[in-house]
């Protein structure tokens, strides 16, 4: 086992629902590597999503990846996870922090609102997200951002997540505005190759910001 540590930027991986092979599907991501893990499940009941990210959580220790848990921070105290994600429905950076102390990961998305992500600095987010940059195939009604936010929030000093029907092919952009991270689902767990499509990615941060926008 390494040891986990919230890295500086990469591939953000985003688990969607049920699939029966979810444990082997986002070891594969790992392998390709993917620097940090969501669990996202909005279907199953809270005994089932508590087994499931326990043993992802186990899985992402062996990698020394941290993992972040979607929306709620009681699931996140339980089993120790590493961070929590939240949405302006969701309960605030405060609630979690007090939950998940001061060295867990707190992210917060931020559409494509550049004040939303001034007061989600300022009240001690992690990180923050923009989106969505590409129509989503996941999420075809979420609000859309530009790429300029990226250049924009810049000065916040904060890592900054693009997501949103990011590929491959368009992800480089996203990195050469500022993006930090690229947090995807259906490019990476909808590819019959899941570590392939993990590595493509991966690659991008190689050449990154010699991209031109
Ligand atoms: C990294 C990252 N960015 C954005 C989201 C979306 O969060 P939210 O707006 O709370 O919507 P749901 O994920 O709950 O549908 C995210 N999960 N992760
Ligand atoms: C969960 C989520 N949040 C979004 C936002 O814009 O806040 S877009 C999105 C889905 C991302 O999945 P895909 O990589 O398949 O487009």
């Amino acid at each position: 086992m390494t040891s986990t540590s919230f890295p500086d930027r990469g591939l953000y991986v985003i688990t969607d629902g049920p699939r029966p092979d979810l444990f082997e599907a986002v070891k594969q991501a790992l392998l390709g590597g993917a620097r940090l893990v969501q669990y996202r499940d909005k279907t199953h009941d809270a005994q089932r999503r508590h087994d499931e990210a326990r043993t992802l959580l186990a899985l992402c220790r062996e990698h020394g990846v941290p993992l972040i848990i979607n929306d709620d921070i009681s699931l996140a105290r339980t089993i120790g996870a590493d961070g929590v994600h939240l949405g302006e429905t969701d309960d605030g950076i405060a609630e979690a922090r007090a939950a998940l102390g001061a060295n867990a990961i707190i992210g917060v998305s931020c559409y494509d609102s550049l004040e939303r992500a001034q007061q989600m600095t300022k009240q001690g987010a992690n990180y923050i997200a923009f989106g969505a940059f590409f129509p989503s195939p996941t999420k075809p009604l979420a609000r859309r951002a530009h790429v300029d936010l990226l250049r924009h929030s810049a000065a916040l000093g904060i890592p900054r997540v693009a997501i949103g029907g990011i590929t491959p092919d368009n992800g480089a952009s996203l990195i050469a505005a500022g993006a930090d991270y690229l947090a995807v689902i259906s490019a990476v767990f909808g590819r019959p190759d899941v570590r392939a499509a993990a590595q493509h990615f991966t690659q991008l941060y190689f050449s990154d910001r010699a991209v031109s926008s």
